[in-house]
This record gives C-alpha cells, sequence and structure tokens, in this order.
C-alpha cells in the first residue's frame, strides 16, 4: 500500500503563529497539521469569502472535512505554506492504485483478511495494473468529459489500444493472444472471465456513468459480431478488427428502434437486395445508439423480408446520427440515427441472412455479465462514499454514523453489495469452467436472474444512499457527486440489455426448461 499524506512545503509553524494571521489582510487556518494561507483565495472560494474569515487563525480540520472531499485539498495545494511544528499529518491521501482501507470498500477477495478460492497471481496482478491506469487516465479524463459532455479523447483511445485495454474489454479469447497487456499484468492466453471482471470492475470507479458507456461500450457490444460472424468475408473482419482495436475507428451495435426496443423481432428497418444480388438497399431508424453518434461502423439489426438479419454499414451517404439528450452524459454519444437509402455490399452481412438473432444473441450473455459486472461494483462505490460521509458529517451534534436509522441503511447496503459479489463471482466461476455452447445452454437464464437483481439493489442503494447524503445526493459537483450520478444513473442498466421484468421472464422460462416432467 503506498498511501501516503499530503506533500507540502517543509517550512514549520506554531499555532500561535497561526492564530495572528486572522486580519483582513491575512486568513490562515490548519486542517489536519498542515497551514494554509488562503488570503488570496478569499474571493475565489465557492462557498464564499465569509466561512474563511470565521475560521482564520484557527483549527480548521471538523469544519473542512464536515462540507469537502479531501480530493479538494489535494487540488488546491498551492495554498498550503508549511505544518504545525512537531505534529503529523493523520488523514491518509490515496495514492494512483491504492486499495481502499474503508470496510467493505473493496470485495473480499481484495481485502487482505480474507481468502478466495477463485483468484490466481495474475488476477492480482492484472487488478493493481488495471487500478494503477484507472486512476491515473480514466478517472481523470471521466469527470472531465462527464461534466463537459465531450466525447472520449483519442488520446486515451491510444493508450487504451496501447496497453491492451481496448482488447481486454472484450473479453477472453484469440483476439488477446500475443497482444501485451498492461505491460504482461496476464498472458492473453491465460486471460479469463475473473480478468474480464476485474477489468469492468476497476474501470467503474471512475463513477461517471455516461463517459463509461461513452468509452468504447459500442464496441464491447458491436465488434463481438464483427469477431464472431465475420469469417465469410476474412479481409473485411481483419480490418475492422485491426481499425477498431487500434483506435483508429470506432464501432456501435444499432439494433433498438423506436418501434422495437427489447422486442427484437419486430425491427422496422429494411434490407432489400439490389437486383444483381451485389447490394443491400437500407432504409430505417435506430434509437438510443451508444457511441453512434461518434461511430466509424454500425452492426446493424436489419430485416430481410423473412427475418432478421445484422450487416456491419460503415458510415457514409445515407447515414445520419445525430444526439439524443437523455438523463445521463451526452459523453456516452447516445445517437438516432437514420439509413436513408443506404447501398451495403453484401459481404458486410454477419452470419446467415435471416437468422440474425443468432448473432445478436451471441453476446447477450456476455453483455448482460459485463453489465452485472459494473453494477454490482458502482453499487459498492457508492456504499463507501455513505460509510465515509456517515463517519465524517456531523448533525445534531453526533456523527451520522452514531444514529441507528443511518447504520441500518449501510447494513442492507452492505448485504446487498456482498450477496451480489458472491453471486456474480459463483456465476462468473461456471463461465470459465464452461464452453461457449454449454454456457449458451446453462448460463443465459442465471445471467439474467443475476443482472435483473443487481439493478434491483442499485434501485435500493440509491434511494438509501440519497437520503443519507441530503441535498449533496442530488448535487453534481463536490462531495456528493459520485451518489448524485448513481441515482441519476443506475436505471440505464436496468433498461439497457434487456428490460429488468424481461430478463427476469427470461430466468424462470429457462429454468422451466429443465423441469423434470414428472408431477412432483
Ligand atoms: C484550503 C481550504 C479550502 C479549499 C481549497 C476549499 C475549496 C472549496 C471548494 C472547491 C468548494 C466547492 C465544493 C467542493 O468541490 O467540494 C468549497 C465549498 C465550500 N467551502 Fe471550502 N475550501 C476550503 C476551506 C473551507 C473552510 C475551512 C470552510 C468552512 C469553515 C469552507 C466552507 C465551504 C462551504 C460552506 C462550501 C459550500 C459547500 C456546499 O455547497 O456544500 N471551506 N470549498
Amino acid at each position: 500500500m503506498s498511501s501516503s499524506v499530503l506533500e507540502v512545503p517543509s517550512k514549520t509553524f506554531t499555532r500561535a503563529e497561526v492564530a495572528k494571521h486572522n486580519t483582513e489582510d491575512s486568513v490562515w487556518f490548519v486542517i489536519d497539521t498542515v497551514v494554509y494561507d488562503v488570503s488570496e483565495f478569499l474571493d475565489a472560494h465557492p462557498g464564499g469569502e465569509a466561512v474563511l474569515r470565521q475560521v482564520a487563525g484557527t483549527d480548521a480540520t471538523a469544519a473542512f472535512y464536515n462540507l469537502h472531499r479531501h480530493e479538494v485539498l489535494q487540488k488546491y495545494s498551492d495554498l498550503a505554506i508549511g505544518t504545525i511544528e512537531g505534529e503529523k499529518q493523520s488523514i491518509i491521501t490515496p495514492q494512483a492504485g491504492d486499495l481502499s482501507t474503508v470496510p467493505y470498500a473493496e470485495p473480499l477477495w481484495l481485502t487482505p483478511q480474507f481468502k478466495s478460492p477463485y483468484f490466481k497471481d495474475s488476477h492480482r496482478k492484472l487488478q493493481k495494473a488495471m487500478r494503477i491506469f484507472t486512476d491515473k487516465y480514466i478517472t481523470p479524463e471521466a469527470l472531465e468529459k462527464e461534466r463537459s459532455g465531450e466525447i472520449v479523447s483519442q488520446e486515451l483511445i491510444d493508450r487504451m489500444s496501447k496497453a491492451g485495454v481496448l482488447h481486454m474489454r472484450m473479453g477472453p479469447g484469440k483476439h488477446l493472444h500475443g497482444v501485451n497487456l498492461l505491460d504482461g499484468a496476464v498472458d492473453g492466453k491465460e486471460f479469463d472471465y475473473f480478468h474480464d471482471m476485474i477489468c469492468s470492475q476497476e474501470a467503474v470507479r471512475a463513477a461517471c456513468r455516461g463517459f463509461q458507456d461513452g468509452n468504447m461500450a459500442g464496441m464491447v457490444i458491436g465488434l463481438t459480431c464483427v469477431l464472431n460472424y465475420g469469417h465469410k468475408n476474412p479481409a473485411l473482419k481483419a480490418k475492422v478488427e485491426e481499425e477498431c482495436f487500434s483506435g483508429k475507428k470506432k464501432i456501435c451495435l444499432a439494433i433498438t428502434e423506436a418501434f422495437a426496443g427489447s422486442d427484437v423481432a419486430g425491427l422496422r428497418t429494411t434490407a432489400k437486395k439490389t437486383p444483381d444480388g451485389k447490394h443491400y438497399i437500407v432504409n430505417g431508424t435506430k434509437k438510443w445508439i451508444t457511441n453512434g453518434v461518434f461511430s466509424d461502423y454500425f452492426v446493424t439489426g436489419v430485416n430481410t423480408g423473412k427475418g432478421l438479419s445484422v450487416l456491419l454499414i460503415p458510415r457514409g451517404e445515407g447515414v445520419e446520427t445525430k444526439p439524443i439528450k437523455t438523463s445521463y452524459s451526452p459523453a456516452a454519444g447516445t445517437a438516432y440515427i437514420t439509413f436513408d437509402n443506404v447501398k451495403v455490399p453484401v459481404e458486410n452481412l454477419l452470419g446467415e441472412e435471416n437468422k440474425g438473432i443468432y448473432v445478436i444473441l451471441s453476446n447477450f450473455n456476455h453483455e448482460r455479465w459485463t453489465m452485472a459486472c459494473a453494477t454490482i461494483r458502482y453499487m459498492r462505490l457508492v456504499t463507501e462514499e455513505c460509510l465515509k460521509w456517515a463517519h465524517q458529517r456531523i448533525v445534531f451534534k453526533k456523527r451520522l454514523i452514531d444514529q441507528p436509522v443511518i447504520r441500518q441503511k449501510l447494513a442492507k447496503m452492505i448485504a446487498l453489495c456482498e450477496s451480489h459479489q458472491s453471486w456474480l463471482e459463483t456465476i462468473t466461476y461456471q463461465m470459465c469452467n464452461m464452453s461457449y455452447s454449454q454456457q449458451a445452454k446453462h448460463m443465459g437464464g442465471p445471467i439474467a436472474l443475476l443482472k435483473m437483481s443487481c439493478t434491483r439493489a442499485a434501485h435500493e442503494i440509491a434511494d438509501e444512499a440519497v437520503q443519507i447524503w441530503g441535498g449533496r445526493g442530488l448535487t453534481q459537483t463536490g462531495m456528493g457527486r459520485v451518489i448524485e450520478n448513481f441515482n441519476r444513473t443506475y436505471k440505464f442498466d436496468s433498461i439497457l440489455g434487456g428490460a429488468e421484468e424481461v430478463l427476469g421472464d427470461l430466468g424462470v422460462r429457462q429454468a422451466m426448461k429443465f423441469m423434470p416432467k414428472a408431477v412432483l
């Protein structure tokens, strides 16, 4: 663990010296033994000048932590002028890659006193490397883009490509063989679903749900169809694979329409073959397409007369995308797409004509499981934030944690995190030990039920978290931003990739397939 304290100038002062700086021209105070000179910051302080003047010359530690996140002090470190003589900072400043020391903030397998049968050295190495990568590169950009609504930068995409992060997001497979994954944290041939789970769960810690989808989620669900069903046209498959993994081009999955959400059989976008049989002419619309705004390729569900087919459509004449305003950030690049007489070579058909349902279904389990990984980890992050806040927030002359009603809420949140993570790990273990066809037969139901259950749990956790945080849980900046983001966005996971109700029903119907014929 590399946690440390804030880096501040080495000069020391006595508390008596600090006390003198409570004048019109000079305002100093102490936070965790560090001396701050805010005389030039009074005008710029978002909380106003008066509150800073009220604590001038005193120890403002309790007042500060009642209102700010510790990271504020990292950001404004140039206000620190030294420390109090003979005293030491006690508040930990986390470093990139650190595990949290807050109870229940990490899954059990990452908590030193607990053991797990599932995780090997390569999982632990990957977790560490992925956390450093997320803390250093993903989180700072996520925070900026989530706010501005701009899409992910080419710089970050290039970095993810070079580090093999883009490749790993697609899950285990041949596309990882021979690729250098985070400086050798794991060999591509050994990469299993637990490594995959780690990548999802670490990246979500940036706590920016719109950016999280904007950060190549379209590729995770779209490129898979090309990898699994592009074999009829190996040259095109190789080209698209290379372009997407190198970050040069972006791809998304375009299935959903205004007419048909989870009901993929009801699609109205049509693809009709030209008389010479060389092209399809595509007409129709798509709605809520993640990354559609900036994608170069659209893996598109079309009606080919006798059924559903899937076409790889490059951006070009007749393809138009425009952003849709949703409750999460425009950073997700959510699009409304129109296809207007778009000419697509027949070689761009993925899988068989009229049998596109298999192409789409081929990735459903992985997509839903990935969403469960992320939701469960985001739930834990929210719980961690609540534990920290309850520990430091003082109201009615007591810390929140001293109120039994708050402890009840936290107990429920912790139990939901632990139970869903355990269930996820059990399912992941089965996936690691099954062939693709066994997974298709046995895991569709359990994964559907897991995703349904964790988005219900997310609903409970969002609700309790906002109650614990009050107005801050509804405020996009400052201390409660993680809670606000989660509360505003957890619903995406209960709709995307199959609505809760559809998945619950699927889980039970799948189970009934194995029901013994005998009356029990
Ligand atoms: C070096 C010292 C300080 C810095 C750099 C600082 C910075 C900030 C920043 C960036 C915010 C915006 C909200 C956020 O991002 O969390 C804020 C809000 C605020 N600050 Fe400070 N602050 C400092 C010290 C203090 C102290 C000592 C007090 C009170 C005695 C105080 C009272 C407030 C208040 C009342 C708000 C508004 C909080 C809210 O809207 O919930 N600040 N401060």
